[in-house]
């Protein structure tokens, strides 16, 4: 989660087909730490916190989280609002436990406390929790041999890993609930075989130098005259490369001010990491400085009806394949990915907007749903935007497009679109029967599926987008 700030997904997903993972099964949960956890001291939040939903009282079918997942956060006094933590098509996710009627200003769900987090800061002084401060521990000399600036995931590996390792620290009891290197989408995490599937060899040799890089880390740090005290925190690379992909896939970057100084943080924040992404979020991130808090806030104006996902934007502006280095997966409805268009043939910008009913400057670009449906759904998406943003066009508002020359321009952008797709060594129904008939394959393996389905997705739709367009041109 890159940032703080933008479409609740259809799911393809059946809920009662999910794979449910071990680490929230509670008949599976076994915590050493158990008798460790402390009766609930918290003040009374202003509506009920923290209280999973019994099975029999589930009104959804997505599976509650562990009854344990809450108590460790009262413990150390995190907070959360009108909210309940399930497992869903996506892993876990957070979701609203009742309505919430759109308010004028942004409304707290969550506060999570600085003392829970793994944090990095890019310039020294370095911020860690104050807990597991790592002078004199020799991690301390590991971490500063690397670059602040670009090694924050190595960074916060290293510490997260330190923080397992600490007697009584807060990670061993949240460990036990992130994801296992099973149960990751990361491509750091990926095989050779899985790399192979993405059908894009850029982003495949990209994923191999992260994992090289990683690996080099770990072998240049791990040798075998390392002390007992760096050797048990990563035994294998495959530990230190899951840490790595922990860390990349769940780290928020923000701005912190802590008394007068002001840092810009990479951070591993407990309960917040488990909001999923999209491009049309309900909820963002605040830092108050006042008390060292992170607080989720629901946007100004959201309206939110019970068992909808809340989500945050992860990365503003970024094309599927960013998503893929950092977390593992892509979406059908990116609005800012991009197809690289080769031949000459362009159409006019207004008229294509106009069609669809999209207003903005490109770099906000929002539609009205519902306007335009074709076989009775909603056709403009967040592909559509897509689109808007990357088929080759002409503008000039007082100048209207001369239809016969507009629609042999739409057609020749429809012709390099299915040259595109021919070009692919399978086709979107083979890449969804592939899905279909492995329900329970690798993550790695079925991110990379999903990503080059998403890709050719995207060309359909630009496609279709383009035959209504020639059909509605003019009226
Ligand atoms: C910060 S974690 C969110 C919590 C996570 N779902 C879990 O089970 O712990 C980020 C990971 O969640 C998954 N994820 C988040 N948003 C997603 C989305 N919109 N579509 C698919 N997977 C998503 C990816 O595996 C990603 O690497």
């Amino acid at each position: 989660m890159a940032s703080s700030s933008s479409l609740p997904l259809p799911h393809p997903f059946l809920f009662n087909n999910l794979q449910h993972s071990n680490r929230l099964r509670p008949a599976t949960f076994t915590s050493k730490f158990q008798s460790n956890v402390a009766p609930l001291t918290v003040d009374s939040p202003p509506f009920p916190i923290f209280q999973p939903l019994q099975p029999n009282q589930s009104t959804s079918q997505l599976e509650p989280a562990d009854p344990d997942f809450y108590k460790i956060g009262f413990v150390r006094s995190v907070r959360a609002y009108g909210i309940e933590f399930k497992e869903g098509p996506d892993g876990f996710g957070v979701y609203a436990s009742k309505d919430v009627q759109p308010l004028r200003r942004p409304r707290v769900i969550m506060e999570i406390p600085l003392e829970l987090m793994t944090t990095v800061s890019k310039k020294l002084p370095w911020m860690f929790f104050p807990d597991i401060v790592p002078i004199g521990h020799p991690i301390f000399d590991i971490i500063n041999s690397t670059n602040p600036e670009t090694d924050w995931d190595l960074r916060l590996a290293c510490l997260l890993l330190l923080a397992f390792d600490q007697e009584d620290n807060f990670w061993q009891l949240y460990g036990d609930f992130l994801p296992s290197a099973d149960e990751c989408t990361s491509l750091l995490l990926a095989s050779e075989e899985d790399l192979s599937e993405l059908q894009d060899e850029n982003l495949a040799s990209i994923m191999r130098e992260q994992q090289r890089r990683a690996r080099e880390f770990w072998e240049r740090n791990w040798h075998s005259a390392v002390p007992l005290k760096i050797k048990r925190l990563a035994r294998d690379p495959e530990r230190f490369i899951w840490a790595v992909a922990i860390a990349q896939s769940r780290c928020i970057n923000m701005q912190m001010r802590v008394g007068a100084l002001v840092q810009d943080a990479n951070l591993l924040i407990p309960y917040a990491d488990m909001l999923n992404h999209s491009f049309q979020p309900n909820c963002f991130f605040h830092w108050r400085p006042k008390d060292r808090m992170l607080e989720v806030m629901i946007n100004a104006g959201q309206q939110i009806k019970r068992g909808d996902e809340m989500t945050v934007n992860y990365m503003n502006g970024q094309m599927n394949n960013k998503f893929m280095e950092r977390y593992g997966f892509s979406s059908s409805v990116n609005p800012w990915d991009v197809i690289n268009f080769s031949g000459n043939a362009r159409i006019h910008l207004e008229s294509f907007l106009s069609v669809f009913n999209i207003s903005g400057l490109p770099e906000e670009y929002y539609h009205n749903t519902g306007r335009l449906s074709s076989g009775g759904e909603s056709f403009v998406d967040g592909a559509v935007l897509a689109a808007a943003r990357t088929v080759p066009t002409w503008s000039d508002k007082d100048l209207p497009p001369i239809p016969s020359l507009e629609k042999s321009s739409a057609k020749e952008l429809q012709e390099e679109c299915q040259q595109m797709l021919a070009e692919y060594p399978t086709t979107p129904e083979e890449d969804q029967e592939i899905l279909d008939s492995m329900p329970e394959s690798r993550k790695t393996f079925e991110a990379a599926i999903n990503y080059r389905l998403h890709r050719k997705l995207l060309l359909e739709k630009i496609n279709q987008a383009l035959e209504i367009y020639q059909e509605r041109l003019l009226f």
